[in-house]
């Protein structure tokens, strides 16, 4: 890249830092969950939800168990305002959820702030400016004593307009920013915030370090939230919180890494929505806990209808790809991956449950409403046996011998490749049905008698149809089907072994049904396949046995 030149890394170390939370393996507890879908979502969307959408995404929040809700910035517009004075006035707020709003260090923007929260019974009020070396040149063209003069003046005022204002407040403030802030200067910052706001575990506050634009590695982030961890003041009344964004795509790495490093509490969005590549996805964070077997303490056991109510208040689309939400997360293609995943459930059913380890699928698709009957498997020209014979399985009930499975596999797939598409359940049962099920041309059984003259010798006559002149045949054998097989040899002319026999009740479906599949393998080597499907088991293996020999006919 011609420029690379114009760009250096603008993050500040730490100078020392304990890296403790590189000892750590994983997060054995879910922290304080804070949603921002609707002030960090809402200011990034092309059109901002209006009053009903707002109130309609607030329910859905509240449903899945957020219990902190960033829900606005209330001085920004006429709607904000209007969202919470009716949150407030229409006693809408659970009592164990907690709104907060966002403001700016600018008495009229806090006062408005204060405004929209009367009648409210508690609240946090989230106060922020900007600490990083390029706002303060070049946006704030202030120096650092004045960058603090902002925050402090922004926190006095907060405490006085809680005093004066009835209600339980709980003040936060974010350096934003943070990630291209000295961090001893974040720190400096973040203390004398402190120093005015005096908190204790009894009455704690928020201190809330924002990947505001993404600018390091996520252990450079963690190190960071670390350093800060082990040297704010007052750490017993300070409740640490992360708000990664995702510009490096590591918004989720953050946030794990951060919580690992010490942060209490996150805030985020789901799916990710907000400013630019979004905020971090609290579904992926939820998700990737519950994956550890460790409880969220969100709800998000249906996925698909929490994605038709995002989709359709923010506008936004959540991406094939998109962890645990996305339409294709939980699919393969691939035939050796759908062979392991066929082989998983199996494994998985014949021991009745146990710890989910199903190959390529990292949690159980059933826990957060996804299906897996054309959710997991789906098939186009990489697919293979294992793939095409669960469908089949799953939804048809047809349990296929192994080798069947094989021969049907790459039929399937060859079709899948000719006409360049993605072969739906139903196409596959159509070919499978066409290809292989009670084939009736060139000979047509009509029916079929047997008699057993002493034990293991059995004879039968069976009339067939061909070329439109229906005639009897006859043959004997050790078993019903041996006879069969006799008799269609001698009468026909022809030579087969290896009968490969299966049969099963068929449970899906057309119930008291039987299937029945059978192999021949002609004098060359060549196997054929046939299947019966009928009410009578006797008569399914016929059927399938005339299929297999319909085929061989077919072939010659
Ligand atoms: C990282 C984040 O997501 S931060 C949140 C961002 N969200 C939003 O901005 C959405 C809502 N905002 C708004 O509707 C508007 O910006 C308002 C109503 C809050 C303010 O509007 P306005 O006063 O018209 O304009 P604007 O936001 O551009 O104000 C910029 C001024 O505020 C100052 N300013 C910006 N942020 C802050 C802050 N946190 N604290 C103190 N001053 C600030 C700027 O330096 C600038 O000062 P200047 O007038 O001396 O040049
Ligand atoms: C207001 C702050 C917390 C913010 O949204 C950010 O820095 O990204
Ligand atoms: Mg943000």
């Amino acid at each position: 890249m011609k420029n690379v030149d114009k760009y250096t890394r603008g993050y500040f170390m730490p100078p020392a830092t304990s890296l403790k939370w590189t000892q750590k393996e994983y997060i054995a507890e879910a922290p304080i969950w804070c949603s921002v879908d609707l002030r960090d979502g809402n200011q990034a969307l092309i059109v901002p939800m209006n009053l009903e959408e707002k109130l309609e995404y607030f329910q859905m929040l509240v449903e899945i168990g957020f219990k902190e809700i960033e829900v606005g910035f209330p001085a920004a517009s006429e709607t904000e305002f209007a969202f919470l004075r009716t949150l407030i006035e229409q006693n809408l707020i659970p009592d164990d959820v907690t709104i907060q709003v966002l403001t700016q260090s600018r008495e009229h923007i806090i006062r408005k702030t204060f405004q929209s929260l009367a009648g409210a019974k508690k609240a946090v009020v989230h106060l922020y400016n900007s600490t990083s070396v390029a706002q303060r040149e070049q946006v704030f063209r202030k120096s650092k004593e004045e960058i603090i003069e902002i925050a402090l003046t922004g926190a006095k005022l907060l405490k006085q307009c809680a005093e004066e204002t009835e209600g339980n407040f709980q003040f936060e403030y974010s350096p934003e920013s943070f990630t291209g802030t000295e961090i001893e200067f974040a720190l400096e910052i973040c203390n004398r915030v402190l120093d005015v706001w005096q908190p204790t575990a009894a009455n704690p506050v928020i201190i809330n370090l924002p990947a505001t634009v993404q600018m390091s590695m996520p252990h450079v982030y963690a190190s960071q939230i670390e350093f800060m961890s082990e040297n704010l003041s007052y750490r017993d009344g300070v409740i640490l919180s992360v708000h990664p964004h995702n510009d490096r795509g590591t918004g989720v790495a953050d946030a794990e890494l951060g919580m690992l490093a010490g942060a209490q509490r996150v805030e985020g969005t789901l799916f990710g929505n907000g400013e630019r590549t979004g905020n971090v996805d609290v579904v992926t964070l939820a998700l990737n806990m519950y994956s550890h077997g460790v409880d969220p303490k969100l709800n998000f056991d249906n996925i698909p209808g929490i994605i038709a109510v995002y989709e359709r208040l923010t506008k936004m689309k959540v991406g094939e790809r998109q962890p645990y939400g996305g339409e294709l997360v939980f699919t393969a293609f691939s035939g050796s991956h759908q062979d392991a995943i066929a082989k998983g459930m199996q494994w998985r059913e014949e021991r009745a449950g146990g710890n989910w380890s199903v190959p390529y699928l990292p949690i159980d698709p059933k826990d957060i409403g996804r299906e897996y009957e054309g959710d997991i498997i789906r098939i186009n020209s990489q697919s293979g046996k294992g793939g095409i014979g669960y469908i089949l399985q799953l939804k048809y009930g047809l349990d296929l011998p192994a080798k069947m499975r094989e021969h049907f596999g790459y039929f399937v797939k060859n079709v899948s490749d000719q006409q360049q598409k993605e072969l739906l359940p139903e196409e596959i049962h159509d070919i499978f049905m066409k290809q292989y099920v009670n084939i009736k041309t060139p000979i047509e059984l009509v029916k079929s008698r047997f008699t057993e003259e002493e034990e293991q010798d059995f004879r039968t006559i069976v009339t067939i149809r061909a070329d439109g002149a229906t005639k009897e045949i006859t043959g004997s054998g050790n078993g019903r089907l041996d006879a069969i097989n006799n008799a269609l040899q001698t009468h026909l002319d022809i030579e087969y072994s290896d009968l490969v026999y299966k049969e099963h009740a068929l449970e899906i479906g057309s119930k008291s049904q039987a299937a029945s599949y059978i192999g021949i393998t002609a004098s060359n080597g060549t196997v054929y396949w046939g299947c019966g499907i009928d009410a009578d088991i006797m008569t399914s293996s016929v059927k399938a046995l005339f299929s297999a020999v319909n085929q061989m006919l077919g072939k010659q």
